[in-house]
């Protein structure tokens, strides 16, 4: 399961700032782009000029797949990487942050840039997050659920934390 994150550099909602240049006015903030494993490195401060954040989570074994005996066939370098041995040939790929099975929730949200989304959506940028994959790769539950541990909710959670409001 993939997640894709992007701030896409609309900024409707807020007034022009007068005193910023006109130039910078629009201008998406470059906030993505670290390379981690959530084992082999946690800090999501590494800065480029990506606007793109590709975060995998791959999930752990289901029931139906533990009882089958089916084999976990993927690994993690670190760094980003992934690489799937399909019976001895072995195919690596690279994303900016990935996140193994035993990530929970709050990992997800720590690692792959949503704290950053919500910088970018509360200055007023056009944000998008969104998840692929294949049935029963985990989208649902990592954007909605368990209950009020999705993405979803923490990451509305933080949003009224960080705009200071009381409800
Ligand atoms: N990271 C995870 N840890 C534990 N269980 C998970 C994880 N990801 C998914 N699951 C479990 O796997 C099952 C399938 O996940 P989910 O419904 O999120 O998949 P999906 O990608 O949304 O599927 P679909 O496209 O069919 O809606 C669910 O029972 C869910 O609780």
């Amino acid at each position: 399961m993939a997640l894709l994150f992007n701030p896409s550099g609309v900024r409707k909602f807020l007034p022009v700032d007068l005193d910023s240049d006109p130039e910078d006015q629009g201008r998406v903030p470059a906030y993505f782009g670290s390379s981690t494993t959530l084992s082999s490195n946690t800090d999501n401060s590494d800065e480029t000029e990506d606007n793109f954040n590709v975060v995998l989570r791959v999930r752990p074994p289901n029931a139906q797949e533990r009882n089958r005996r089916d084999q976990f066939i993927v690994d993690f370098p670190g760094d980003g990487q992934v690489s799937v041995n399909n019976q001895g040939t072995v195919r690596s790929f690279q994303f900016n942050v990935v996140l193994e099975p035993d990530a929970a929730q709050e990992d997800v949200f720590e690692t792959s840039g949503m704290k950053k989304l919500i910088d970018a959506a509360i200055m007023g940028y056009t944000c998008t997050a969104f998840a692929f994959g294949q049935t029963g790769s985990g989208k649902t539950h990592t954007m909605t659920g368990p209950p009020a541990q999705g993405l979803e909710g923490i990451f509305v959670t933080r949003v009224v934390l960080q705009c200071g409001c009381n409800f």
